[in-house]
């Protein structure tokens, strides 16, 4: 069985946790699996924000190439980063059960957000992040950051930002978390919809990799992100639109938060439904069509 990935070591961690736990679900050994790493045009691309080149499907393209020819069976993908609409033939079959949804804040000067100096420099390069901060503490300045997670944490610790953000799911699969500060609860700080959940990608009706993957299936992640991904999926017009959505499943009733936010935190609208877990999809896109509605056209025009 041949499992894609990317090269990134965050990519790399969740394709060895996918196939970690297919092998002690299955009871089968290491050699049954075979890694292979694409490189996709996100990973090409260094120099800007991705929200510039055209942001989501960057992470997936080649990769899903590679499904649908059949060179690998089954793709590892952090949810947060999968478009709303896939390529005909393919689907989102399996969801790991989900890690911590939070932000973490990552500083050596201060110990929360609201604790930075005024002034302060914060380096982001999700627009929902920089929006949020905005937002939350208008006298920070928020600057531009790509690169890997390590490249990210030596130039805080060069002293080029104050503070940054990550997800802190993505810090605990590198075992980084120690270099956490502190977490952003979700009530301040809604996360990206699907942020802490890696899904796996395989070809519709490839039924013996999807029989093999059901196994590790976790069904109340997936309810969680029916309801994010559908509400998302009524926002996607721009991939410049900050967006948060946090799905939670209790007792098989689902609650939701969703916001939309302008680029500079000037303008928020935000809303919650409450439902059966049934629902989870019908939910997501009834609360993304309001907040389109509320923010109107020219919230999504740039
Ligand atoms: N866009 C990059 C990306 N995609 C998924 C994660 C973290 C892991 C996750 O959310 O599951 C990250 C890094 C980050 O946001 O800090």
């Amino acid at each position: 069985m041949r499992i894609g990935t990317r090269g990134s070591q965050l990519a790399l961690a969740q394709a060895h946790e996918t196939r970690s736990r297919l092998m002690e679900a299955h009871g089968l050994s290491e050699d049954r699996f075979e890694i292979v790493v694409i490189k996709t045009s996100g990973d090409m691309i260094q120099d800007r924000p991705l929200s510039e080149v055209g942001g989501k499907g960057l992470f997936t393209k080649e990769i899903e190439v590679a499904l649908l020819d059949g060179s690998i069976d089954l793709a590892v993908h952090s949810s947060k980063d999968m478009p709303t609409v896939l390529p005909e033939g393919l689907e989102i079959s399996t969801f790991l059960p989900r890690e911590d949804v939070r932000d973490a804040f990552i500083s050596p000067k201060a110990a929360t957000l609201a604790d930075l100096p005024e002034g302060a420099v914060v380096g982001s390069s999700s627009l929902r992040r920089q929006a949020m901060i905005r937002r939350l503490r208008p006298d920070i300045s928020v600057v531009t950051y790509r690169g890997n997670l390590q490249t990210r944490l030596r130039k805080l610790e060069e002293g080029q930002v104050d503070a940054t953000l990550l997800a802190a799911a993505g810090l605990k699969r590198l075992g980084l978390d120690e270099v956490v500060t502190s977490l952003l609860e979700t009530e301040d700080f809604l996360p990206a919809v699907g942020q802490g959940a890696i899904c796996i990608e395989t070809r519709q009706n490839d039924r013996e990799t999807l029989e093999l993957l059901s196994a590790i299936h976790d069904r109340q992640t997936e309810i969680c992100l029916l309801a994010e991904r559908a509400f998302l999926k009524e926002l996607d017009g721009s991939c410049r639109t900050p967006i948060g959505g946090l799905a939670r499943l209790e007792g098989g009733r689902i609650s939701f938060r969703g916001l939309i936010l302008k680029p500079d935190g000037s303008e928020v609208h935000e809303t919650s439904r409450e439902g059966d877990a049934e629902d989870a999809a019908a939910l997501g896109a009834d609360a993304g069509q309001e907040l389109k509605a509320r923010g109107g056209p020219d919230f999504f025009a740039h």
